[in-house]
């Protein structure tokens, strides 16, 4: 069983503080840094030319995809290619109105509100923030008692930015609020290869063009994960070579790690062998697999298998999800012949 690194999660989320100042100093800031999802990017530049000509608040915009691929680094993209202030919370955090009400009325004309995991907003704030979004307009409540009533407040034109992992979670009328709508992909190893590169750079570490692909291709088609391991192969680097990274090194680095050849992690392996070992390589139901598997349906539907689909290491059918035959290869099994033997 291969298990990835803590240190690599996608979702950054068992990041130490260095871990997480690293990653804000490699974070892109404009859009000429920002490698790839051309179409997206290409899009934004746009609507945000066109508002800035204007002097409008840019549209309410969704950033949906899975963990690592750069919602949150477009989100601080466009404040600063618009020119405008961003305060950050997410869904989550907000629990009260009143919190909600707060940030909203503190915002300048034009500023962006992001929201991360605007999903796991709670139903009250969510309403609340419909007229906010539609009208750019709140009902605040003063006093108590029975002098309590609510009075209209004006809000400045501002830009609801929302993230994402989860967009099946979204509610209609809240998906429907957002002008601009933009799904986010998997990166090819040449674009993470990019990446890793201009990331070494600003580390101030050398890298040779084939250990930058090698680092790039184990990555997950994930940038965040391109940078954790570049971050780790350093650190090899260092102290068992010469500072300097080369194929060797970064071949040795990515072995101590553990890192998978096509850098799956431990959730994609174990969808993997479920499918194989319980279910003789499917098909298989989302739900079934997903109860085998002690994971959401959804969370398996939009961050875990995409992934495995653009691998090509599962596909859809209308019975649901089967293993091909790459899977079997890639953790080393024949087809009939699993794990379980001859029963
Ligand atoms: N297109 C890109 N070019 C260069 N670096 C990128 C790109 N996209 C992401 N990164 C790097 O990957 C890191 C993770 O990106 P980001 O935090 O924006 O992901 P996210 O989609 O918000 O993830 P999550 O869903 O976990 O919040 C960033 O710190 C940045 O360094
Ligand atoms: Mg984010």
């Amino acid at each position: 069983m291969i298990v990835m690194n803590e240190n690599l999660d996608p979702s950054g989320e068992n990041f130490s503080p260095e871990e997480i100042d690293i990653e804000r100093a490699l974070r892109p800031l404009e859009f000429d840094d920002f490698a790839g999802q051309d179409q997206v990017l290409e899009n934004l530049k746009v609507f945000v030319e066109a508002a800035n000509q204007r002097g409008e608040a840019l549209d309410h915009t969704l950033f949906h995809g899975p963990p690592g691929l750069g919602k949150t680094t477009l989100a601080h993209i466009l404040a600063n290619e618009l020119s405008v202030g961003i305060k950050v919370t997410s869904g989550p955090v907000l629990d009260k109105p009143g919190d909600l009400a707060g940030l909203l009325t503190n915002l300048d004309e034009r500023d962006i509100l992001f929201i991360d995991e605007i999903h796991r907003l709670s139903p009250v704030v969510e309403e609340y923030l419909y007229s906010a979004m539609e009208d750019y307009r709140i009902d605040i409540m003063i006093e108590t008692g029975p002098n309590a009533r609510t009075v209209q407040i004006n809000l400045n034109p501002f830009t609801l930015v929302g993230a994402t992992t989860r967009s099946g979670l979204l509610t209609a009328p809240m998906r429907a609020r957002f002008g601009i709508s933009s799904r986010l992909q998997y990166y090819t190893t040449e674009l993470l290869s990019d990446i890793v590169q201009r990331s070494a750079e600003i580390l101030k570490v050398p890298i040779t063009l084939d250990a930058a692909i090698e680092i790039a291709g184990r990555s997950r088609g994930t940038p965040r994960i391109a940078n954790a391991l570049l971050r780790r192969v350093r650190d090899f680097a260092q102290i068992k070579g010469n500072g300097k990274i080369d194929m060797e090194i970064a071949q040795y680095g990515l072995k101590a790690l553990n890192v998978d050849t096509h850098g799956l992690d431990e959730m994609d392996n174990k969808i993997l062998e479920t499918i194989i070992d319980k279910f003789k390589g499917g098909p298989v139901g989302i739900t079934t697999l997903a109860t085998a598997v002690s994971e959401s349906a959804e969370t398996i539907e939009e961050v875990y298998e995409p992934f495995l689909i653009q691998q090509g290491f599962i596909y859809r059918t209308p019975r649901g999800r089967e293993v091909t035959e790459a899977a079997y290869r890639h953790l080393g099994r024949t087809k009939g012949n699993t794990q379980g033997g001859l029963f």
